[in-house]
This record gives structure tokens, C-alpha cells and sequence, in this order.
């Protein structure tokens, strides 16, 4: 190890890091430009050059508005037509063969091509933003195949402004990557480090020629559990990087976030990299470290305003933290715990937020002020040490927790009560709950919002269009109805609409994927439920028809996870406000003789804590929220959830611990993989896993259903199985939907004359377990 000295102290004449920064800013636009600019090019409305002017102007924009707020050497590299893990592969050429003679290969690896499908798209860490996840293998020939972050440096200093780019680390880069199909046993992206390490070294000495000084690499996945041999990749990365004479590369900034270091600080330290950023809003822990002095020959970019939520910062809090590493660090400087890319841009934009709320909030450019105010404060006081870790300003502990209500049955007695109620056929054939949303309802609820039209008009479109749904189901012959939620707009947003406790922002958005925003909810008060929510339209949609019509919510963890939530309550609390809520209208749908009701908890494990410590407590909480919200459901009642976007024999155990009696979850689109987890055999309540996958405008043919649906029966009992889409078909056309649900009835038909054998066996085992 060629253990080499820090180059800022033995280099004086390097510039030191900026007093205030922050880690990333939104690349969406404040308009959502991005998103239009996208959209238009993908429709075949404008050209790539149109697109990338697009680009060109949103990033002026960006830096001269940083500049305006008064932050020196903003980052650069921050922004991305589609994601910021997508560029790093293509900028290391690691695309795989099947893109290549792709017209735009950067979008078909994206989003795919008539002939290719997309790359997998997942989670980034604990945040609703979405990554696309690169293959590699040992054939993939790294290059410096595009210099975007080079470019983006010169394209800012043409306007006058000194940026310092942002990287995603090798380290995180390679382990948020998959082993590409056909790659050897044993074989992961980790063991190419060597190879990507030179490209990076490459492109190093190309920002160190164009005149940066500093540069950033993000390297998240260090905040969670990470392998002995993980570790030693992190060292043999900035050993190789950091050991780059100084006249050939940057100043190197890396930084953590979304946690704490843990095991990888010592690593770090000990590299010879001239900054670390420390995310000091949810890596709080590191503050109490015996060895945080090992850091004493670095600066430390510290993360104390927070990245992650909307609200203003506690500046004496932050102080104290700052004049406590002070005693530990070389040099330390402002910063915010992580990119701002999970905020809206400006406050300044909601002219309609309550006064009393505004003050308590700060989107990405209050969050700048943040840092410079913190930065001046900070070198006022220069001398004015805090010599133990400060504490925080806690919530409240909770008041004395409410008592959890009395449980449902168990399984097994539910199960005859619905059988007897419900009498359903075997193998149900049901939907998730929304259907086509229409350009028609969405311009009806625009004209709403402006005053256009009346409330009855309005209510009137919002019938036909239940009705038109729930006419489809009949003739089709699915068993199980849903209204089709066209009275939704979102179904977070349309629960917290209804719900105190919760404000709406008007420009708010936040993105989610590529062109996808979604506009979080702030969750800033006591909730409650002031009259019922959905009640109304399941009554007339179950007046329609005679086959069951379900009831459709939004669960509480969900809608938790996809709100800016408040933080002077402990979360636990505010789950279970959220699930009282919940439980008022579950309890108001039975009673308006709603026999099955669904409550969605697609979120499920989007909180989930990135260490595994830490995840036994969350998913406690979570699952009490959820069973908080539907245990006042009778015997008979028949609760159903639905969970997409994750593997959910992840998180299996704690779907069986939610306790409802049918769970739908998405299956389709990955080919039932989720079925290959042997903990599937044991799930013991009603299960459907889709065999359509609403992502694409496919319509899968009647073998490819029975095939999956063969599979699942493979798996579970006859009578535990329900035949099912993956997701809501909101984003479908009808025709879509008539095709693919005519479908689904034959080939359901099908198995039903099969399995004739294997029901009556399954039932007469049911019968016996129940006695
Ligand atoms: C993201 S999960 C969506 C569930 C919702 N009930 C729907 O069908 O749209
Ligand atoms: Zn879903």
C-alpha cells in the first residue's frame, strides 16, 4: 500500500474545496422542460439536436441560477437526459451488443426499440428514483466512449462559470450493475473494477487538462452492509485514483450520502482522496465515531442540510455540528447530505401554500441559501468549538402510542367465512384496480380544477366512466370489479387531497424516472379523515352489476412513502395516524356493504432501511400500519393488497405478516422469476401473481397466460390463486385492455377445466386444516 500524504496540506497551493455546495441539483427544470423536451423527441416531433439544445439551455439555466444564488464553483455533470447511471455506462461504453445498431442507442438502452426491450430499471437506494441498471460481463470493453462530463465543464466556463463535476464512483457504479446473461458462475461487475478504474483514471487526467480542480465521486453504496471484499475494492479504487500524481488529476471529492459510512470510513480515510462528504442527516451516527479524527487530514464536506425532505433547516443545529467536526477534520466546509435531485426546485413558485406551512419549508434553491448562510456563519465564528457530538432536536418522543387494535381472526376462519359470502369460482379472475385514464377525464378534472365546469358536470364524466369500465368487466366475464379510479389522479395524491394534515404543492414535482415526475404530497400536520373519501363512488359502481365490486385505497405505508413527511413526529406515529385514516374508510366500505376492499401498498418496501440492522424495526411499524388500517374488516370482508415495483420475495415475510387475505403483485413482467424463491411454496393466503404485464402496449397471447398461470399452479394450491394483471392498466388504451382481459378469461377457462382435479383435492385440504 504506498500509503501517500494529504495532497492540502502538502500542496498548499491547491484550491481549497468551496465554503458551500451542494451534492446535485433537479434536472427536471422548473417547468418541467425536461420533461416536454423528451417527450416531444420520442413522439417524433423534434430532433435529437432539438433535444440536446433542450439539454444545453436547462443546464445554462441551472448554473447561472446557482450563480445567482450566490454558490461558487456549482457542480457540473448534475444533469442527464434520461439518468445518471445510464450516462456512466455509456460514457464507459459499456453498452450491451444488442443496442448497437440502435438509431439512438442512448434512449433504445433506456427505454427500448420495437425489437429490444429496455434495460432493467430499479429503485436508487431508499429514494422513488429510478435507475437504469447497467449489464456487464467479462467481454465488456470499457472505454471512454463519450466525455460528457469534460464537455459539461467547458460548456460552463464558456458562460463564465467554474463548476466541479460529478461522477458516480466506480465502486457504486459497478455494484448497482448486473452480471450481463451468459456470464460465467461466480462471475459479478466488481471483479471488471481494474478495467473501469482505467477508464476513470482516463477521464481524470481529461478534467485535470481542461483546468478542474475538483472533482466529486459519488459512491452511495458505501452507506450500506458491504462485504470484506467490497471494502478492498473501495480501497483498491482511490488507492489507483488518489495515486494519481496531483498535476495529472483533480482534487478528489468523495462523497457518501443516503446513510453512514460505517466500515467504509477507515477505508477511506486512510486513501489518499483529499475530501470526504459525510451525510449528516441520516448518517448522523458517525458524529459519536472514535474514529472520526482519522479524518483529521482531509476536508470534510459536511451534509447538514438536508436533501431528502422540504424542510427548512435548524441552522444552530447544523452550527454545532459544523464547530464539532471542526475539531476533527483538516478543513470543513457546507454542504447538503445528498443530491438535491429528490426536492422540487423552488419554493417560490407555490403562491397557493398556506403562509403559516411556507415558512416551515425549503425546496432546492432555499436549500442553496441554506448552505451559503450556514458557510457565512460558520466562518464568523471561527473559534467558537463544540467540543461533544451535538444532539439534534429530536421529535417529540410519541405521545403514549395508541392501542393497536383488536386482530382479525386467523386465516384460516376468514377463509370460510368469505368462501360462504362471496362464492366465487375457482381461480378469480380480477384487475388491479384503474383502467385507461382518458384524455376526456383528465381535461374534465383540469376543468374542474379551473372552475370551467360544475362539480355535477364533473361527477356526471366520473360516472360514465365507471360505467363504461364496470360494463366491460361484466361482458368480459372477470369476477372480482373494480370501479377503475377515474376520479384519481394520482392515488397518493387523491388520498392526501382528502385528507387534513396534508398540503398540495402546484410545481412541486420531483423526478421519478426518465420523463416521469411525480408531485410528493407534504404530510405536515395531524391527519385525519374529515368525512369518506371513496365511499360514494364504490356505492354506485356496486349498483351496476351484481358480481363483487372492490374497494380501492391507498395503504399507509404507501402513501407515507411517497410524501414529504413531516419530522417532528417520530415516523412510527405518523404511519399510524395515516393508518387510522385508512381504517375510518375500510370500516365506512363495509358498512356500505363493500364485501372486498383493497388496499395498495405498492411502497411497501421503498423505506426499506438500506442496513440491515436497521430493518426489522421498519418493517414492524410498517406492517402494524397496514393491519392497523384493515383489521376492522370483518370475517367475512375480504382484504386484498397489491405490491409492484419489487421483487416481493424480498420482502415476503413481511407481506405474510400484512395478514391479507389476497395479494396481488407483479410477476409478468419479470416471467414469474418471483415464483423461483422457494420461500413461495410456504405463502399460505390467496395470491395472484399477474400474468400481464401493463408496461407495454403487448397484448399477451392465451398460451403465454396459461403457461404463467401453470407455473404459479406449480407453485400453490389451486384455491390460493388468482388470476390477475401485474399492476392498474391506467397507463393502457381500451383496446389494450379488451384484448388482454378477453385473454385472460379464455385461458383462465382453460385451467379451470384442468385443474378441475387439483381444487377439489386443495379444497378438501382447506376443509380439513380448518376442521
Ligand atoms: C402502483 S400500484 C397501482 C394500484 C392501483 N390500484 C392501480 O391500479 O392503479
Ligand atoms: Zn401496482
Amino acid at each position: 500500500m504506498t500509503a501517500r500524504p494529504n495532497a492540502v496540506s502538502t500542496f498548499p497551493t491547491f484550491p481549497a474545496f468551496p465554503s458551500a455546495t451542494i451534492l446535485g441539483y433537479p434536472r427536471i427544470g422548473p417547468r418541467r422542460e425536461l420533461k416536454r423536451a423528451l417527450e416531444s423527441y420520442w413522439n417524433g416531433r423534434s430532433s435529437r439536436d432539438e433535444l440536446n439544445s433542450a439539454g444545453r439551455r436547462l443546464r445554462e439555466a441551472t448554473w447561472r441560477r446557482l450563480t445567482d444564488l450566490g454558490l461558487a464553483e456549482p457542480p457540473s455533470n448534475t444533469f442527464s437526459l434520461y439518468d445518471h447511471v445510464l450516462d456512466t455506462a455509456f460514457m464507459l461504453d459499456a453498452v450491451p451488443a444488442r443496442y448497437r445498431a440502435a438509431d439512438d442507442v442512448y434512449f433504445a438502452m433506456a427505454r427500448g426499440t420495437d425489437d429490444v426491450a429496455p434495460l432493467r430499471m430499479t429503485k436508487w437506494f431508499d429514494t422513488n428514483y429510478h435507475y437504469i441498471v447497467p449489464e456487464i460481463g467479462p467481454e465488456t470493453a470499457f472505454r471512454l466512449a463519450d466525455d460528457k462530463p469534460v464537455r459539461e465543464v467547458a460548456e460552463a466556463r464558456e458562460l463564465g462559470v467554474s463548476t466541479r463535476p460529478v461522477l458516480l464512483g466506480p465502486v457504486t457504479f459497478l455494484l448497482l450493475s448486473q452480471a450481463s446473461a451468459g456470464s460465467p458462475a461466480g462471475f459479478t461487475p466488481l471483479h471488471r473494477l481494474n478495467d473501469v478504474l482505467g477508464v476513470y483514471s482516463e477521464l481524470l487526467r481529461a478534467l485535470a487538462a481542461e483546468g478542474v480542480d475538483w472533482v466529486q465521486l459519488d459512491e452511495p453504496a458505501l452507506v450500506a452492509d458491504r462485504s470484506d471484499e467490497e471494502l478492498v475494492a473501495v480501497r483498491v479504487a482511490y488507492e489507483r485514483l488518489g495515486g494519481l500524481d496531483l498535476t495529472e488529476r483533480p482534487q478528489l471529492f468523495v462523497s457518501s450520502y443516503f446513510g453512514e459510512l460505517g466500515a467504509a470510513l477507515p477505508v477511506l480515510a486512510d486513501c489518499p482522496v483529499e475530501a470526504i462528504g459525510l451525510d449528516l442527516d441520516r448518517g448522523r451516527d458517525v458524529l459519536a465515531r472514535r474514529d472520526l479524527a482519522s479524518l483529521a487530514g482531509k476536508t470534510v464536506v459536511a451534509g447538514v442540510v438536508p436533501g431528502r425532505n422540504i424542510w427548512r433547516t435548524h441552522l444552530n443545529d447544523a452550527l454545532d455540528t459544523l464547530r464539532y467536526l471542526r475539531g476533527k477534520a483538516g478543513d470543513v466546509t457546507v454542504s447538503t447530505s445528498c443530491s438535491l435531485l429528490h426536492v422540487p426546485h423552488d419554493l417560490e413558485s407555490e403562491d397557493d401554500l398556506d403562509p403559516a406551512l411556507r415558512k416551515r419549508l425549503a425546496f432546492a434553491d432555499q436549500k442553496v441559501g441554506e448552505v451559503i448562510e450556514l458557510a457565512r456563519l460558520f466562518a464568523a465564528a471561527p473559534d467558537d468549538a463544540v467540543t461533544a457530538p451535538p444532539v439534534r432536536q429530536r421529535p417529540q418522543a410519541s405521545s403514549p402510542d395508541s392501542a393497536q387494535p383488536a386482530e382479525r381472526s386467523p386465516y384460516p376462519v376468514r377463509a370460510v367465512a368469505q368462501a360462504e359470502h362471496l362464492r366465487l369460482p375457482p381461480l378469480p379472475v380480477t384487475t388491479i384496480g384503474s383502467f385507461p385514464q382518458t384524455g376526456d377525464v383528465r381535461a374534465a378534472r383540469a376543468a374542474l380544477a379551473a372552475g370551467e365546469i360544475s362539480e355535477e358536470r364533473y361527477e356526471a364524466l366520473v360516472k360514465a366512466e365507471i360505467e363504461r369500465a364496470v360494463r366491460l368487466q361484466e361482458r368480459l366475464g372477470l369476477d372480482v370489479l373494480v370501479h377503475g379510479e377515474p376520479e384519481r389522479n394520482d392515488m397518493v395524491q387523491y388520498f392526501a387531497e382528502h385528507l387534513d394534515g396534508f398540503a398540495i404543492t402546484r410545481h412541486g414535482w420531483v423526478q421519478s424516472y426518465g420523463s416521469r415526475c411525480t408531485r410528493p404530497p407534504i404530510l405536515h400536520g395531524d391527519v385525519d379523515r374529515p368525512a369518506p373519501i371513496t365511499v360514494g363512488w364504490a356505492r354506485y359502481a356496486q349498483s351496476l352489476t351484481g358480481k363483487p365490486v372492490k374497494g380501492m385505497l391507498t395503504g399507509p405505508v404507501t402513501i407515507v412513502a411517497w410524501s414529504f413527511v413531516r419530522e417532528d413526529r417520530p415516523l412510527r406515529a405518523v404511519f399510524d395516524q395515516v393508518a387510522d385514516a385508512i381504517r375510518a374508510e375500510v370500516a365506512d366500505l363495509q358498512d356500505a356493504g363493500v364485501s372486498i376492499i383493497q388496499v395498495d401498498e405498492p411502497a411497501l418496501r421503498e423505506l426499506l432501511p438500506l442496513r440491515r440492522a436497521d430493518q426489522a424495526a421498519y418493517l414492524s411499524w410498517a406492517v402494524g400500519a397496514y393491519r392497523r388500517a384493515t383489521s376492522v374488516a370483518a370475517d367475512r370482508t375480504q382484504i386484498h393488497t397489491h405490491l409492484c415495483y419489487s421483487d416481493a420475495a424480498e420482502v415476503l415475510t413481511a407481506i405474510d405478516a400484512l395478514d391479507a387475505d389476497v395479494t396481488t403483485i407483479e410477476s409478468a413482467r419479470s416471467n414469474a422469476r418471483v415464483l423461483d424463491d422457494p420461500a413461495m411454496k410456504g405463502f399460505a393466503r390467496g395470491l395472484g401473481p399477474g400474468v400481464y404485464d401493463i408496461h407495454s402496449p403487448r397484448v399477451p397471447a392465451v398460451p403465454e397466460i396459461t403457461g404463467l398461470a401453470e407455473k404459479i399452479l406449480r407453485v400453490l394450491p389451486a384455491d390460493q390463486v388468482w388470476i390477475n394483471p401485474d399492476c392498474g392498466l391506467k397507463t393502457r388504451t381500451y383496446d389494450q385492455v379488451e384484448a388482454a382481459l378477453t385473454n385472460i378469461v379464455t385461458a383462465t377457462a382453460e385451467l379451470r377445466e384442468v385443474s378441475e382435479v387439483l381444487l377439489s383435492s386443495s379444497d378438501n385440504c382447506r376443509d380439513r386444516s380448518v376442521g
